[in-house]
């Protein structure tokens, strides 16, 4: 990493169902990854470039490449709209073709480009808590889900904050998700995101979790999932303790534009 002066770097802004992220090229490492205050301040939607998130894009002696995601906030997760845009960001810069291995901050994820749509391998799920008349889900982010009705009057970011700074989410918080059925096999999503502290358009690893809780007692299931953002899907296989397995998160990833910014 080049010593604390300040240097122009390329960024290129990508959008997965509206999640939107600011993505660099950072193999050369000159980004510092400790610099919070500079994430979040890029990240500003009135001071800054403006973004849910900021990815880096570093070289991995293991893996193709491995993605570092930020909230906006500075803080850490897992993203799964995040990792989609890595994977199309990375076949744009030629590090990959249509498959790869790359490492994420939950561990090591396979992905696929096909048909014009991203489908990322999720980590394994152990389990799905019950919390009183809601439920909690890891899927590399922490999720609560709250199955409602009549979604679009539903006070997401009220109701979302209050459950994330819950005390029994403390210190850590949770993301906070909100699911109306649709039909047997689709819902509609919307998510108060942790690290972004408003709702958000959408949430790779939150419609995952309501994908798991919605069609939990499924053997094996594909859920389509409506959000404010647009549409994805999520597979899986119920494993035999209570666990899932095989779960791809899939849906579009676009480059929206590209620019310049110092740091
Ligand atoms: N805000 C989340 C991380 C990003 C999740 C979301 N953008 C996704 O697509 O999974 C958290 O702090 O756990």
């Amino acid at each position: 990493m080049l010593s604390k002066k300040s240097m122009e770097i390329t960024f290129y802004k990508y959008q997965g169902t509206g999640n939107d992220f600011v993505m660099i090229d950072d193999r050369k490492e000159n980004f510092d990854a400790g610099d919070l205050a500079l994430v979040s301040k890029i990240c500003d939607r009135k001071f800054g470039v403006g973004a849910d998130g900021l990815i880096l894009i570093r070289n991995h002696k293991d893996y193709d490449f491995e993605m570092i995601y930020f909230n906006a906030d500075g803080s850490q997760s897992m993203c799964g709209n995040g990792a989609r845009c890595a994977v199309a960001f990375s076949a744009f810069l030629e590090i990959i073709s249509d498959k790869t291995q790359f490492l994420a901050i939950d561990g090591p994820h396979e992905a696929i480009i096909q048909d014009g749509l991203v489908q990322l391998l999720m980590g394994d799920v152990e389990k799905i808590e019950e919390k009183a008349e809601d439920y909690f889900v890891n899927t590399g982010s922490p999720h609560h889900v709250r199955m409602v009705s009549k979604i679009s009057d539903y006070p997401v970011f009220d109701e979302g904050k209050s459950v994330r700074y819950d005390e029994m989410y403390a210190p850590a918080g949770t993301n906070v998700n909100f699911v109306e059925p649709i039909s047997k096999e689709e819902i509609y999503v919307r998510t108060y995101e942790r690290g972004v502290e408003n709702e958000t358009l959408s949430c790779g690893t939150g419609v995952t979790a309501c994908a798991l809780v919605y069609a939990k007692d499924q053997d094996k299931a594909e859920i389509k999932i409506n959000t404010l953002g647009g549409k994805l899907s999520v597979r899986f296989t119920a494993g035999q303790t209570g666990g899932f397995q095989d779960i791809w998160l899939i849906g579009p990833a676009e480059q929206v534009f590209t620019g310049k910014i110092k740091i």
